[in-house]
């Protein structure tokens, strides 16, 4: 469960009206985790902030100093301006013998704790705190960020400069959804949480899912008397000639996910059969009879061509469920008349775009989608009346009012056929009865976790498209049960 930072502070000023101290809690969490890890003999380092982040951190030392430990405390803006629940830490500090200095923490630290900004950082790092962060993160120290690493956004995940480098981001009352998504993905480390005895269903309700709670509920029925013709009929649109295999590989994954049957259209040469997966049925694409499928998946290997237009046109004016995906999504972007015609649709389409394909059909540049990967996600669900599934780390994925992340996969999934295999796998469930919110999250999660596999049990460091394949069974299995 992730938050947006104001759930987060409404649940802070509950728990304020009530007088529980939570910074205090905050503190002990954070000097309970080094204390539980680091002996007394090397100083430890504190990086403290003008906000309460700052507060947090001195909390967490001035316990660790009544423990023993020798810290080295790093206070560049002075107590001068603290907020009150920081300046009494501060007091707290002073009170027990601490001192501090501007000195960033030397090479004799054995592991610094980073209070410098937490859920308030509202503007890039300014030149002294990014200096600060940079000689941080190059003495190669491990890392204790509180809440969030110094220089991620809390909300968005966006990166407003070089952010310190964590080891462990140890969040209070709730992770925020920054946390979870895109670049920040590279600097939080190992996130935990402590909810500092707060029990929230409030917000929990109110929180962004990762795709495995949405997965939790989900079950793919297959009952004794069925057959085929029960699990769905697909039609796979693409492989202009060079891109043969990623329509294979979307037929393949449809086919290990349940698909009944599946049809694969070809813009280019066709061959006889694919040898590796003789069960596919391949045709030319206009041969296809893409009206009797119960969905339809276009884009794959697709190409631009006129062709593929008029093909991308029909499926837009068809009655049936249509996943689109690669080319289709450029096309998408390349003509206002294809938007048009996808926003009037009644049943369900589903959008896989890639960063730099969202960015086409937004009309931005890659980066500004990568700075506000929900904000992208949702305003494309917005503008194509379209699920969403904005793929990358942290897969965002935007049904109507209903969001979730995804934190399966890692950038062993960072190779063409990839994303083949995914809009396959998301035809397949929806296929076989489930919404479009449901497929998407289930197959991005197994996805992710079928590469994690591959990565984890068998110590690959780059999964490919047809060994993810093979892996899908095992992780569908519980939900064909
Ligand atoms: N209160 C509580 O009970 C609890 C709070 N908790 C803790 O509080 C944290 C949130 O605290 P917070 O709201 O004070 O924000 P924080 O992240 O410390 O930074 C704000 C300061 O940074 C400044 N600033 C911002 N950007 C800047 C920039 N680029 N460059 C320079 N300055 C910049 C900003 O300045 P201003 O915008 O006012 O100019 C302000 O002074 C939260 O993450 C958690 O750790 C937990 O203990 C739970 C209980
Ligand atoms: N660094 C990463 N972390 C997690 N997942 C990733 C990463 N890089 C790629 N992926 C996943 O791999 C897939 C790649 O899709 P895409 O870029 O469309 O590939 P393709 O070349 O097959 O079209 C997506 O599901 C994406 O989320
Ligand atoms: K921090």
């Amino acid at each position: 469960m992730f938050h947006t930072v104001s759930q987060l502070r409404q649940i802070e000023q509950q728990a304020r009206k009530l007088g529980l101290p939570l910074m205090q809690r905050a503190g002990r969490a954070a000097a309970d985790f080094i204390s539980r890890r680091f002996g007394k003999a090397a100083p430890i380092g504190v990086l403290v902030g003008p906000g309460n982040n700052g507060g947090d951190a001195l909390v967490a030392a001035t316990l660790l100093r009544q423990l023993g430990y020798t810290l080295s405390v790093c206070m560049p803006a002075g107590p001068g301006n603290l907020p009150a629940d920081a300046a009494t830490a501060y007091l707290d500090w002073q009170r027990c013998g601490g001192t501090e200095s501007t000195q960033a923490p030397t090479g004799t630290c054995t592991v610094i704790i980073d209070g410098l900004f937490g859920l308030g950082l509202n503007r890039p790092l300014e030149p002294n705190w990014q200096a600060l962060i940079t000689q941080v993160n190059q003495l190669g120290k491990p890392i204790l960020a509180l809440d969030v690493p110094s220089g991620v956004h809390a909300d968005s995940g966006a990166l407003l400069g070089a952010p310190i480098q964590a080891r462990w981001t140890l969040s209070f009352i709730g992770q925020a959804r920054g946390l979870a998504t895109g670049a920040a993905c590279d600097y939080t480390g190992l996130c935990l949480l402590d909810k500092l005895g707060l029990s929230a269903p409030t917000l929990d309700q109110a929180a962004l899912p990762d795709t495995a709670t949405v997965a939790q509920t989900i079950r793919i029925p297959r009952a004794a008397d069925s057959h085929k013709g029960s699990y769905g009929t697909i039609c796979i649109i693409g492989g202009a000639e060079g891109m043969t295999g990623a329509a294979l590989l979307a037929g393949r994954a449809a086919l290990q996910a349940g698909a009944g049957k599946v049809f694969t259209g070809l813009l280019g040469p066709v061959p006889s059969a694919d040898l590796a997966r003789p069960e596919l049925m391949l045709r030319p694409a206009d041969t296809l009879l893409m009206d009797a499928a119960d969905l339809i998946l276009l884009g794959p290997g697709l190409g631009q061509g006129a062709p593929a237009a008029d093909l991308l046109h029909h499926a837009l004016s068809s009655q049936q469920p249509l996943v689109l995906d690669a080319d289709a999504l450029n096309l998408l972007a390349s003509d206002p008349r294809l938007t048009q015609a996808a926003r009037p649709r009644q049943a369900p389409t589903v959008l896989t775009p890639h960063p730099a394909e969202a960015a086409r059909l937004l009309a931005c540049s890659t980066a500004e989608v990568q700075q506000h990967r929900y904000d992208a996600a949702a305003a494309l669900a917005r503008r194509y009346h379209a699920t969403i599934v904005l793929k990358g780390a942290g897969t965002v994925i935007v049904d109507g009012a209903l969001m979730a992340v995804n934190q399966s996969g890692s950038a062993a999934l960072a190779n063409a056929g990839q994303g083949d295999l995914l809009s396959g796998l998301i035809a397949a469930l929806m296929a076989q009865g489930l919404t479009a919110w449901q497929a998407t999250c289930l197959a991005t999660r197994l996805h992710g976790c079928a590469s994690d596999t591959l990565v984890n049990r068998d110590g690959r460091g780059i999964t490919l498209a047809n060994d993810v394949i093979a892996e899908l069974d095992r992780h569908l299995a519980p939900y064909f049960r």
